[in-house]
């Protein structure tokens, strides 16, 4: 069986269990039995290089010689922004894949994680590593965004019924958290609705703010009529379409997606339509490599990414792939073009590949909050988006834009990221997502 499968998601509805720290423990004793007597696959080195080589039309061009660049007086930001890229893109091909993640201790991270679990219906002998792992990750990434946030939250709900001036300031935390005024509205109704029927205390209004902030980012669920986990469809053609602004972590995130893809057991190809950025193709092969999937690219400078995307069909026909991926070009300074190109890179994919499964997402900072997400929004048409991945969560203070997102696009969050490391991108998960928002520390 695959390491990682995409379909084994838990149901947010699914029981509560009963004893949280027995199945914790239970939990731990398993995964420390699993880890001590069979370990892991590892992804070494040596395995990644067995792998068969990338196939790409022409042999990248060589990166600059670092030490030359050092040399050249660094006169603009944009050029201190290329040096940085080339600086990470060298970094990148140089870092060994990343270990599997180790068990630690039985801890109040992991207490946490398992919780979270266990409240999803899981059952102690399914979960793993790599999930308990991305909860830590995820709680810690999201500390930012809590700091101060939910010890106000808590202490404003206090000990006493809730009041008009605590929804008030209930009100600007949210704002604070970047969580947008919509969602903010709609949760403060639903929590003066209850107010209004009898005394709300802090444990249920907290309990019931998350059950709202849970639904509203699983309406565009319901309202597309999607089900709540993307995955590929098995023994077709899927296309993802990679879309978004400059910086926001496309090709990380597709690179992650192909790694999560094949530890899934499709069979994936990557199609290079960043063809503005000479660097972009580097940086998606290197990321292709570690998980030996295929990078089909056209080595010309400005290359038309139409033209790969054709190339890319052909090749993921011939193969009998399952995920093609397709990054994208997110310049915003020739704005116009960029939506025509991509315009023309969807007409390509709806005329060569009619049959295919077609998702556009797109990929927003988290750290931008809501400034990213109005630029972001120009994609919608040209591109016919249908999701989106929501990435640097860890770290951001405005973890809370996922509301905002649900809110104001109507689009269903489908992965998101939080780390530079190739597993930390995981399928979106409202009630794990909404637990880490609030969580206590
Ligand atoms: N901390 C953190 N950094 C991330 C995450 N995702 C991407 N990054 C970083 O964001 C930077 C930009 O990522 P890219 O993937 O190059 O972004 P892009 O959108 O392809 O950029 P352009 O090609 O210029 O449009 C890189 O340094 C990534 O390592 C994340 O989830 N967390």
């Amino acid at each position: 069986m695959s390491e990682f499968d995409w379909f084994q998601r838990p149901t947010p509805e699914a029981e509560a269990a009963e004893d949280a720290l027995a199945w914790a423990k239970e939990a731990y004793a398993r995964l420390k039995a699993q880890q001590q007597g069979s370990q892991p696959e590892v992804e070494t080195v040596e395995k990644v290089e067995a792998v068969k080589e990338v196939e790409i039309f022409e042999e990248p061009k060589p990166t600059e010689d670092p030490k030359l660049e050092e040399q050249k007086p660094v006169v603009s930001l944009l050029e201190q922004a290329a040096a940085k890229r080339e600086e990470r893109l060298a970094s990148l091909a140089q870092e060994a894949p990343p270990a599997e993640p180790e068990l630690g201790q039985l801890d109040a991270d992991f207490l946490w994680s398992a919780e979270v679990l266990a409240a999803q219906g899981r059952s102690a002998a399914q979960v793993s590593i790599e999930e308990i792992d991305w909860l830590a990750k995820l709680r810690a990434g999201m500390e930012k965004t809590r700091q101060g946030f939910v010890t106000q939250l808590l202490e404003n709900l206090g000990d006493d019924p809730l009041s008009e001036k605590s929804l008030e300031e209930i009100e600007s935390l949210l704002l604070r958290a970047d969580v947008g005024v919509e969602s903010t509205d709609q949760s403060l109704d639903r929590l003066r609705k209850r107010m209004n029927e009898g005394v709300l205390d802090a444990t249920e209004a907290l309990g019931l703010l998350k059950q709202e902030l849970r639904e509203q980012l699983e309406k565009p669920l319901s309202n597309k009529g999607v089900f709540p986990l993307l995955a590929p469809d098995k023994n077709q053609l899927n296309i993802w379409l990679i879309v978004g602004v400059n910086g926001v972590g496309k090709t990380t995130t597709l690179g992650k997606l192909a790694n999560l893809a094949v530890r899934s057991g499709y069979s994936c190809l990557v199609a290079a339509g960043d063809t503005f950025r000479a660097a972009a193709v580097q940086q998606l092969q290197v990321w292709a490599e570690r998980s030996g999937v295929t990078v089909i690219a056209n080595p010309s400078a400005n290359a038309d990414p139409a033209a790969v995307v054709f190339d890319a069909i052909g090749a993921a026909r011939s193969k009998n792939i399952e995920l093609l991926l397709v990054d994208t070009a997110g310049r915003l300074q020739t704005k116009h073009n960029l939506m025509e190109e991509l315009a023309k890179v969807r007409r390509i994919i709806d005329r060569l590949a009619p049959e295919a499964k077609v998702e556009s997402l797109l990929v927003l900072d988290a750290s931008q909050g809501q400034n990213g997400l109005r630029q972001a929004m120009a994609f919608a048409a040209a591109a016919q988006l249908t999701g989106v991945v929501l990435t640097k969560l860890d770290g951001s203070a405005r973890g809370g834009v996922a509301l905002a997102v649900a809110a104001e696009t109507g689009l269903p969050i489908r992965f998101i990221g939080a780390g530079e490391g190739i597993k930390d991108l995981r399928p979106f998960n409202s009630f794990e997502f909404v637990e880490a928002l609030l969580a206590r520390n």
